[in-house]
């Protein structure tokens, strides 16, 4: 029986046959044209014909405007026609299609064969867990603020000031890229100085995620030597190198440490309603296939703010078996293929204050993450940690911020600093 993948598209247009428009899409896709062909040869394509599987049409409810008219429109893709790799499918389900009006790629489902190809994580969010020893609660990272035109003893002063403030991680500005000032060697060789510092004091391990920047061609070399030069984690803008690059380095036995996915540029394709692809494919389904061990992405209470029911849809695909539920077309339910779990980690303008909202929606699997956050802590940057590990600690225990903040001097300036959402 042959497999597929399932791609659902949500199309606006006024007044289209979103049926007649479903079976452009199977047909044009995938074999090009069908009606056309001799019957000989309709018996010969079949295998590589696309399949309509639902169209739901939504009318404009009254008082809404003709442009609000939309269907959600479900085509099976055959494995047969691509190659098992994340480039092959996207060009196949959403290439020339992505131009073609108001459409968005909102779901992709992948079938066991075609998951078959990908080892996904290699150490997954128990593999984080297991490496910190922490299993109990969820992690807090911190991010490098001011690092581009710094010397080494300037990001030595800061991580360890970071570290001391008992983050579990610590992760290089995605911005911070080879440079003379702090190139990677020195710079991973200065930070696990600080951090071996740090944890005398605080007990505590650390995983610093160095940026892995560069030429494509020259990554995995570059990843390598990052390791002999000590990294334990890497930090990679995935967006801009592309899922299958993620999904190479990720799949190197000798690139044996965890890979942080940045979501840099996932601005320019998920929050359109009309255009681009969803946010749970885009930071969800593929960095997991690809093999992101964790995945940060905007949450919905800080700066870069995404819709709450985006984020928990992230969530959803980041931890559970969901990426290929409804994934075939006509083939056999195969509940053998887990990949392990990415860690979510929502970010972008995160402070104390946000915690109990982050723990609501996230339980405890989850990386707590702040750059400004910790920094810019009217006690300083270990006062900043501090004050995050005060705010797990609390809403873990069912004690609201305040009351804790009545004992805990750092948690205190913070709120007072930030305030508390709820
Ligand atoms: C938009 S998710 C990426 C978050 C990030 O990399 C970052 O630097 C956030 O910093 P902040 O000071 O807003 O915590």
């Amino acid at each position: 029986m042959s497999a597929y993948c399932l791609a659902t598209y949500r199309c606006f247009d006024e007044k289209a046959d979103f049926h007649k428009k479903a079976t452009g899409i199977a047909v044009g896709l995938t074999v090009g044209s069908w009606t056309e062909l001799p019957e000989a040869q309709k018996a010969q394509m079949e295998k590589h014909l696309g399949k309509v599987v639902a169209v739901e049409v939504h009318e404009p409810a009254p008082g809404q405007p003709p442009s609000e008219r939309y269907a959600d429109i479900q085509i099976a893709y055959p494995d047969v026609n691509f190659s098992r790799d994340i480039p092959a499918l996207l060009v196949t389900v959403f290439g020339k299609l992505s131009m073609d009006g108001k459409i968005k790629l909102i779901d992709l489902n992948f079938s066991p064969g075609f998951m078959a190809g990908f080892a996904g994580p290699k150490f997954g969010m128990q593999g984080v867990r297991d490496l910190l020893g922490v299993h109990d609660r969820p992690l807090l990272m911190s991010i490098f603020k001011s690092v581009v035109g710094y010397e080494l003893p300037a990001l030595r002063e800061q991580f360890y000031l970071q570290a001391a403030g008992g983050v579990d991680l610590i992760k290089d500005d995605e911005i911070l890229f080879e440079n003379p000032l702090t190139p990677l060697e020195k710079r991973i060789e200065v930070c696990l100085e600080a951090a071996e510092q740090a944890t005398k004091e605080t007990g505590q391990k650390l995983l610093y995620a160095v940026n892995l920047t560069g030429p494509t061609f020259q990554l995995a070399e570059q990843a390598k030597k990052a390791i002999r030069a000590g990294a334990n984690a890497l930090l990679f803008n995935v967006l801009a190198y592309g899922f299958d690059v993620l999904q190479a380095l990720s799949a190197d036995p000798e690139i044996n440490i965890p890979i942080m996915a940045h979501p840099a540029m996932a601005g320019a394709t998920y929050p359109s309603p009309h255009y681009g692809i969803s946010a749970s494919v885009l930071l969800g389904k593929l960095m997991r296939l690809a093999g992101a061990d964790l995945v940060l992405f905007p949450s919905p209470y800080g700066s870069v703010v995404m819709p709450r029911e985006e984020n928990l849809a992230i969530k959803q695909v980041l931890l559970t078996n969901d990426l290929h539920r409804d994934y075939a077309y006509g083939a056999a339910s195969d509940t053998d293929l887990k990949l392990a779990a990415s860690f979510p980690v929502p970010s972008a303008g995160i402070h104390p204050g946000l915690v109990p909202l982050i723990l609501r929606d996230f339980g405890g699997d989850v990386v707590v993450n702040a750059g400004g956050g910790i920094h810019g802590h009217p006690l300083g940057t270990i006062a900043g940690g501090q004050a995050f590990r005060q705010a797990i600690d609390a809403t873990l225990q069912g004690i609201t911020l305040r009351d804790y903040a009545n004992n805990h001097p750092e948690l205190k300036a913070a709120i007072d600093t930030w305030g508390i959402k709820e």
